[in-house]
């Protein structure tokens, strides 16, 4: 078997110290093959988006190994570790500096991985998500919802990263453009190779986007299942098919 892009081993996370201390990830254990999609499901505080951002080194405060091509990460990531991981946060309204043109946003990244040919990677970034020129030189009020998450996405992708974690990445949109989103995702993850690690609540998207989906409860990851095993309910644990029955019309729009 290759080496996971990402290994992740008997991952612990707790919040608090004495009694207030609480385990919100209890030894989840999982690996992403390259260019594979892996969610994780589960009801609202069962520790998804703490795993998440664990993995972005956003909390270093964890027990357990995150190992990146083999190599286990230190709890300060590097430069090189935000050139091969990036974030697309489930707000592009709170995630977009307010009074930055958008030229400057996907300037920035460039920057401070000193990468060249700047102009030319936005051209072609702004292009890849669906975006012409034009949208350099307006400001985050000036866009849409799902032009502000393209952006998000192009800010992202824009320093080549291998793998990218995906927090809720269309909840906070129009309904009527969240399939556009996952589209362009599942679109991108094809043409670039990328090895996609998504949070979400919503099973129609888990089913649509991963190749693989881990349930969550209470911290631990309860069981895996393929996408077919989530829309047939061909589960094992009952806690599962609670979750997928109260879910249950996500699933008939994920069709
Ligand atoms: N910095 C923190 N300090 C204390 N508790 C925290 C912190 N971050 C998260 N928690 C708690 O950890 C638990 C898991 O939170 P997490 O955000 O990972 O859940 P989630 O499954 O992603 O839920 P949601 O879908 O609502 O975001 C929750 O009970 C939350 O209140």
């Amino acid at each position: 078997m290759t080496t996971p892009n990402l290994e992740v081993s008997q991952l612990s996370i707790a919040f608090g110290q004495g009694s207030s201390r609480v385990e919100v990830v209890k030894q989840a254990n999982f690996g992403i093959g390259k260019g594979e999609s892996y969610g994780l499901i589960g009801e609202s505080g069962c520790g998804k988006s703490t795993i998440l951002r664990a993995v972005a080194g956003l909390n270093p405060d964890y027990e357990g190994a995150l190992l990146i091509d083999g190599f286990e990460l230190p709890r300060r990531r590097s430069k090189e570790f935000f050139r091969k991981v990036q974030m697309v946060f489930q707000d592009p309204y709170a995630s977009l500096h307010p009074r930055k043109m958008v030229q400057n946003v996907l300037i920035e990244p460039l920057q401070i991985m000193g990468l060249d040919r700047r102009q030319e990677r936005i051209d072609t970034i702004l292009s890849d998500v669906g975006l012409d020129q034009s949208f350099r030189f307006r400001f985050p009020h000036e866009l849409s919802g799902g032009q502000r998450q393209r952006i998000a996405i192009a800010r992202a992708l824009i320093v080549e990263p291998e793998l990218v974690l995906l927090d809720e990445p269309t909840s906070a949109l129009d309904v009527s453009v969240q399939a556009e989103i996952l589209n362009l995702l599942n679109r991108l993850r094809r043409e670039r190779g990328l090895t996609y690690l998504m949070v979400s609540h919503d099973i129609a998207v888990v089913a649509h986007m991963c190749d693989r989906v881990a349930i969550m409860k209470d911290g631990r990851i309860l069981e895996k299942l393929t996408p077919e095993q989530l829309r047939n309910g061909a589960v094992s644990e009952a806690y599962t098919s609670d979750f997928l029955a109260a879910s249950a019309p996500a699933v008939v729009r994920a069709g």
